[in-house]
């Protein structure tokens, strides 16, 4: 089978294409790339089906085999994957999730995708809980990007420990439901500083849908603007908040093309 490796902000995938037939069992082949040792080495993997309705579909499976629902940064390399591969022509395109369809505007340098702004939709936030974890107690503002996030904020992202934290917050019971998390600072009304534990994958270089919940929670708190820039360890992404809708602008960058035998 055929694979691409692709990132977008150190958010790694491994990406196949599905236009013509899929592999089995999806979860199980997630957790087989995804393996840093024995696999490719990912946080998860992205298949590119016909579209729904719109161009294309996204399907995405966390390392663990589970499904997300959307990607931030998955989408953006979603984009480049079909317009580098001459899949199509528009830099203008929809892509359908398990979240809905979201829009892409492409960023074209040297007939390559280069940066990639995404319509995000609208952002959900639910009331916000008070809860215990470790012995400390954190108030969680909960916030739908087509999937959850629990964001809470604090003066030093970089002091949390997160590696034993992050799987207890995943899955703590006062949750709607299991949630990517995110330690979340904020300076000068748009200085996002943000580090997560994404749901089924674990620590990460970044998180696009996870940037976004950040941003909506800090402009509902009056913490920011409509205007932000989110620093994650593998880099920063552009955030707008536009007639209730973000817009979210970072890069998507092929990392190696392979193939690996199946059975
Ligand atoms: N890395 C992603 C989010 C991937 C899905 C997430 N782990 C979930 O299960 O909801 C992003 O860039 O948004």
């Amino acid at each position: 089978m055929r694979f691409t490796k692709m990132e977008g902000l150190g958010n790694d995938y491994i990406y196949v294409n599905c236009m013509e037939g899929e592999p089995e069992d999806l979860p199980t082949l997630a957790v087989r790339l995804s393996d840093r040792h024995f696999g490719v080495g990912a946080d998860g993997l992205i298949c590119i089906k016909p579209g729904r309705t719109g161009d294309f579909t996204m399907e995405m499976y966390n390392a663990d085999g589970s499904r997300g629902a959307m990607c931030g940064n998955g989408i953006r390399c979603v984009g480049k994957y079909v317009y580098d591969r001459k899949l199509t022509r528009k830099t203008c395109l929809t892509i359908d999730t398990d979240a809905g369809p979201r829009g892409l505007e492409l960023a074209v340098r040297g007939g390559k995708a280069e940066q990639v702004t995404v319509d995000m939709g609208q952002a959900i936030l639910y009331p916000e809980v008070e809860l215990e974890a470790m012995g400390e107690q954190y108030t969680v503002h909960q916030v739908g990007v087509g999937n959850p996030h629990a964001v809470i904020f604090c003066p030093d992202p970089e002091g949390v420990r997160l590696e034993e934290l992050g799987p207890v917050l995943e899955c703590h019971p006062n949750l709607r439901e299991r949630s990517n998390v995110e330690f979340v600072s904020c300076q000068d009304g748009h200085d996002l500083h943000v580090r997560v534990w994404e749901r089924g994958s674990g620590i990460t270089l970044a998180c696009g849908t996870g940037a976004c919940a950040a941003f909506e929670a800090a402009r509902r708190q009056g913490l920011c603007g409509s205007r932000a820039e989110a620093r994650l360890p593998g880099g920063t992404l552009g955030l707008e908040w536009r007639e209730g809708r973000i817009f979210m602008t970072g890069p998507a960058r092929t990392v190696f093309e392979g193939e690996i035998e199946m059975g």
